[in-house]
Order: C-alpha cells, then structure tokens, then sequence
C-alpha cells in the first residue's frame, strides 16, 4: 500500500492517469447502463411488445450507437493508460540514471551490477505493465460495480443485496491472497537479480573459465539459479491462478445468485420482466472489471515489488554527501594530513589499514611500497576519495574532514590503476571522457595529449584516426596501449593530484620503462601518490613511504601513535 501510494505521489504522471481513468470509468458504466437496459427494452420489445411507445429499429440504433461509442472508450482508456505509463517509465527511468551518476563511488562499489541491470530493463518494464495494466483495472474495478450497483438497487434491492454480499467476499479473499502472494513476487524478484548477477558475472568471467575448462561448472549453477527462479515465478503464479479462481467461483456464484432469485420472483409475478432482465444483463457485468483485476494480478504483484527494489535504489543516501567540505578551494590545497586513520571493510575483523599518519605536500611526489595485501591500494582509494576511513581524521590545509570523497576534491584527482577501462565508442570519446561536464575538445588537443603518451604511432596506424572503434566491438587495445590512453586522459584532465595504482604492472620491460618516461613527464608540477614495486621508478619520488601490513611491524614512518606523523 505504501508503494502504491508512493507511486501516486512521486511520479508526475500517475496522478493525471488516475484522473483519466475515473472519467472514463465513469463513461464506461454509464454507457454500460444504457446498453443494458436499450438491450432489455429491445428483448422486451421483440418478444412482449413492452414497452409499447418505443421502435425497436430505433431501439436498436441507438444500442448499436452505444456499443460503438463504449468500444471507442474502451480504446481511449488503453491507448491513455498506455501514454501515461510510457510517461512514467520515461520519468522513473531518468531519475533512476541520474540518481546512478550522482552516487559517490562509495555507494556503487556497493552495489551489484546485475541488480542494478535487472532493476534498469525488467525493473522498469515491470512497472510500466503495472502502470499500464493493473492500474487502469483497479480504478475501474471500483468504479464500475459501484455505478452499476445504484442502478440495480432502484431496480432490484434484493439483486442489489446479493451482490453486495458476494462483492466483499470476492475483495476479502483478494486481500488474504494477496498479503502471502505479495512476499513470493519479492522473493521472486530478488531470484531474478541474483539470477541477473550471476549471469553477468559469468558472460565477464568466461574466457577465464574456458581456460580452466570450468565452464560446465558455471552453466551448472546458472541451471541451479534459474531453477530456484522457475519454483518461485510457479509459486507466485500458482497463487494468480488461486485468486483468478477464487474470484470466478464467487463471481459466478452472485450472478447464479441473483439469476434465481429473479427467475423465482418473475414466477411468482413479484417483478416486472423488463427490469428483471436488465439485473441480469447487469450482474455478469457487475462482476467483469474485479475478474479482469484478477487477470492482472501478477502483473500488479511484480510491479510493485520492482518498484519497491526501484524506489530503495532511489532512497539511497549519498556516502560521505552530509561530510562538511572544508572551506577551502581543493586546487590550492598545499597539504593533506592523515592522522592515525583506519580502514576496515565491512565483514572484516582487522584493520586493512592501521593508524596511518602521514602528511602530502603541494608538489610532491612518493612511492608507496609494501607487500601484497599491506594495503597500498586501499591507501589510494582512501585519497581518491573512493573509500572512507573507518576511524581518524583526515586534515586538509589543517581543517578536519572525516573522507575525501565528495565531488568537489574527486574534481581534482586524477587515478591511473592497473587496468584502465576502456569503454566501447571511438578513441576520441574515450579520451573525451576525462573532461569535465561532458565538455568536448580541438582534435589538436586530442593528438597532443595522445602523443604525449606515446602514442603518436599508433594513432598513424588507426584507420579512422580519432573516430576509430575501440574496446568492446571494435579494435581491441594491449594492456599498454590502454595504459597509454589513460595517461593521455589524465594530461587532457589536468588534475593537480595524481594517484597511480602499479600503473606498469603487468607489462614487459621495454613497455613499462616506456610508461614510467611518460608518466615522469606528466608528474611534472603535480603532487603525485604513486603505488609501485620498481625501484628504479621509486627512486624518482621525492621520498617513499613502505607499508608494511597489519602483522608486521616495520613500518616506515606512516604511524604516528602521538599523531603528530611522517
Ligand atoms: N572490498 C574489500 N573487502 C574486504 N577486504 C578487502 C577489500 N579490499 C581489500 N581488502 C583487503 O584489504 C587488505 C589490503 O588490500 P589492498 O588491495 O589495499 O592491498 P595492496 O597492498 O594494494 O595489495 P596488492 O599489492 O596485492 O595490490 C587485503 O588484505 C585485502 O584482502
């Protein structure tokens, strides 16, 4: 309910189609009256010549006028309902994205990626069927019968009565159905993503997976996973189907109810035969829009469970946006302190990082060293504002911040790791990318950056320069050249600090030798972080800092137990 009414507040255009579809509701039983009873008169006419003072080719005009007109707002209804719910699908759909881009990268490294696919497409879609379906059928299933019910009740109100007993039946085994069904279509969606996840994971990994010929394995659990999805969607069906019978039986049973009661009354010669012919026309009708609420039912269910895994994602608090930012510009910022700063991933009993105390001037430039696991990346996402310290201060020109992560101090980093992402699109969107606010820039600027690089070559060699296909699709790269491409997008960014994460790991010698004369070159007047095992690019760094792990106790200079650090 409170996701109902949610979806009625927050997005703009289920309000107006709920408006459209209590007008047109309302057409509908109106004409749905008159049909009713321009039918009974014509019955009555053809057979008992009653009523006298009407001609029954007109009578049969005007209910062939009716039924067009009704068929023609039954139309409208759908092609509305359809419009407003494309609307809403639109609406949610840009929130959602934008909701996705302004998340600090704290929150996304949260999140899964098949969820957040899973949500995006059948998410969505969900909620649209909801919108455009269920909807609509719940407004009309209100208003139709209620319409209906006064008309009978001035002409019956013992037909009136009987409906009115099985109406509430029919809507109370609705509600009871409803509460355990509703909890199988969470359960059910929350498959679907796991589902979505592993998939994703899988299609990622399965070069990986070939290659260790582990690949019946994955198709194995992807079985397993899908089949624990089956069970579910057939549970949750079983109960659609329950409610559709549930509502039928009772449905039927009101309309033979009310069929008797008539028939019985029409013997006896209590009622007149036209009226109680347009009862009878009426109750199967009275019933029509609950048992085609009962045919969407599932669609109801998992819209509302897609919404609810739509709007969480919406709710979502931005880490580290409530952290007051320093009143300091971040460009001009001549010193970063870290005094006795901890880090303990969730789930984890020890400290990743231990007290670190360690102060970064303007313009400097050290190589952080360690061994694996000593927390030499977590460091650097620690800086560039991808991950908040469970404990301590950081200090900034002296002021306390308790992260780095806001936008304003991410503006002026930039990170180089070991596997840069190239994305699929053409080189110069690829380089693009590093500009801020979508800016774009001269292809002169572009070659510039990509010669600085190194990569005046290759550039020669691409076919459709610039515009040439990469990544995923399109002309794949070497782990160099993407090393390469991202040192050009971090010339393009002009960021006065640069964190590098063993930006030359994994690439032969000559490579790597080539990558640290290019890197030199861009730390020139910028303060540099640099995580590397290679001495030689160590010793060009004003001075190194070795991390040495939680176990081990040769730290040099990052702990500071009287905090005044390194
Ligand atoms: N997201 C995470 N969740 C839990 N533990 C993590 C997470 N990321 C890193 N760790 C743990 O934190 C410790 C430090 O990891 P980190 O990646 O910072 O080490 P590193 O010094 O960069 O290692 P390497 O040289 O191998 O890259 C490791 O023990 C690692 O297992």
């Amino acid at each position: 309910m409170g996701i109902q009414r949610r979806l009625i507040r927050e997005i703009s255009s289920v309000r107006p189609l709920m408006v459209w579809m209590v007008v047109l509701g309302l057409c509908s039983s109106i004409l749905l009256l008159l049909q009713a009873h321009l039918m009974a008169d014509c019955i009555g006419s053809l057979f008992l010549h009653v009523p006298k003072h009407r001609n029954l080719v007109v009578m049969v005009g005007e209910l062939a006028v009716v039924f067009l007109v009704r068929s023609l707002v039954g139309a409208i209804a759908g092609f509305v309902a359809a419009r407003f719910a494309a609307n809403a699908k639109l609406d949610i759909r840009a929130r959602w994205l934008s909701k996705l881009f302004t998340l600090s990268p704290l929150n996304i490294e949260r999140m899964q990626t098949g969820e957040l696919v899973t949500a995006a497409v059948s998410g969505i879609d969900n909620l649209e069927s909801y919108l455009a379906r269920y909807l609509p059928q719940s407004v009309e299933a209100v208003m139709v019968p209620v319409v209906l019910l006064i008309n009978i009740f001035q002409l019956d109100w013992i037909s009136a009565t009987l409906l009115c007993i099985a109406a509430p039946l029919i809507v109370f085994f609705m509600i009871l159905l409803g509460k355990g069904a509703d909890s199988m279509a969470k359960k059910q969606w929350h498959l679907l993503e796991n589902l979505s996840a592993n998939f994703l994971e899988l299609i990622e990994g399965l070069l990986t997976l070939k290659l260790f010929s582990r690949s019946a394995d994955a198709k194995r659990l992807l079985a397993h996973i899908g089949d624990a999805n089956r069970v579910a969607t057939m549970k949750t069906l079983r109960v659609a189907f329950l409610s559709s019978f549930v509502l039928e039986l009772f449905a039927t049973l009101g309309t033979g109810a009310v069929a008797l009661a008539l028939g019985l009354r029409l013997l006896h010669a209590d009622l007149a035969f036209i009226p109680a012919l347009t009862v009878l026309l009426l109750a199967p009708e009275f019933f029509q829009p609950i048992r085609a609420l009962g045919t969407e039912f599932h669609a109801g269910l998992n819209g509302l469970a897609a919404a609810e895994s739509l709007f969480a994602m919406l709710d979502e608090r931005e880490d580290g946006a409530d952290v007051p930012i320093p009143v300091v510009s971040f460009s001009e910022v001549q010193a970063i302190r870290f005094v006795d700063v901890c880090v303990r991933y969730p789930g984890q009993r020890e400290d990743s990082l231990q007290e670190l105390c360690l102060t970064i001037h303007r313009g400097e430039k050290i190589a952080v060293t360690g061994p694996s696991g000593s927390g030499k990346t977590t460091f650097l996402q620690l800086l560039s504002g991808t991950l908040s310290p469970s404990s301590g201060v950081i200090e900034v020109d002296g002021q306390s911040c308790s992260t780095l992560s806001c936008a304003a101090w991410r503006n002026n980093v930039t990170l180089l790791n070991q596997a840069p992402y190239i994305f699929s699109g053409t080189l110069r969107e690829n380089l693009q990318m590093a500009l801020p606010g979508g800016d774009t820039m001269a292809d002169n600027a572009l070659q510039e950056a990509l010669l600085k690089a190194g990569l005046r070559d290759w550039l020669r060699s691409l076919p459709g320069g610039l515009d040439t296909r990469i990544g995923d699709g399109g002309r794949q790269v070497s782990g160099g050249e993407a090393q390469r491409i991202a040192i050009a997008r971090a010339w393009l960014r002009q960021s006065p600090f640069l964190l590098l994460d063993e930006p030359t790991a994994n690439l032969d010698p000559l490579t790597a030798a080539e990558i640290e004369t290019a890197i030199t070159a861009l730390t020139e007047n910028r303060t540099v972080v640099v995580v590397t095992h290679d001495p030689g690019f160590s010793r060009r760094m004003d001075r190194v800092i070795r991390l040495a792990g939680a176990d081990s106790s040769d730290e040099e200079g990052t702990r500071c137990k009287d905090g005044t650090g390194y």
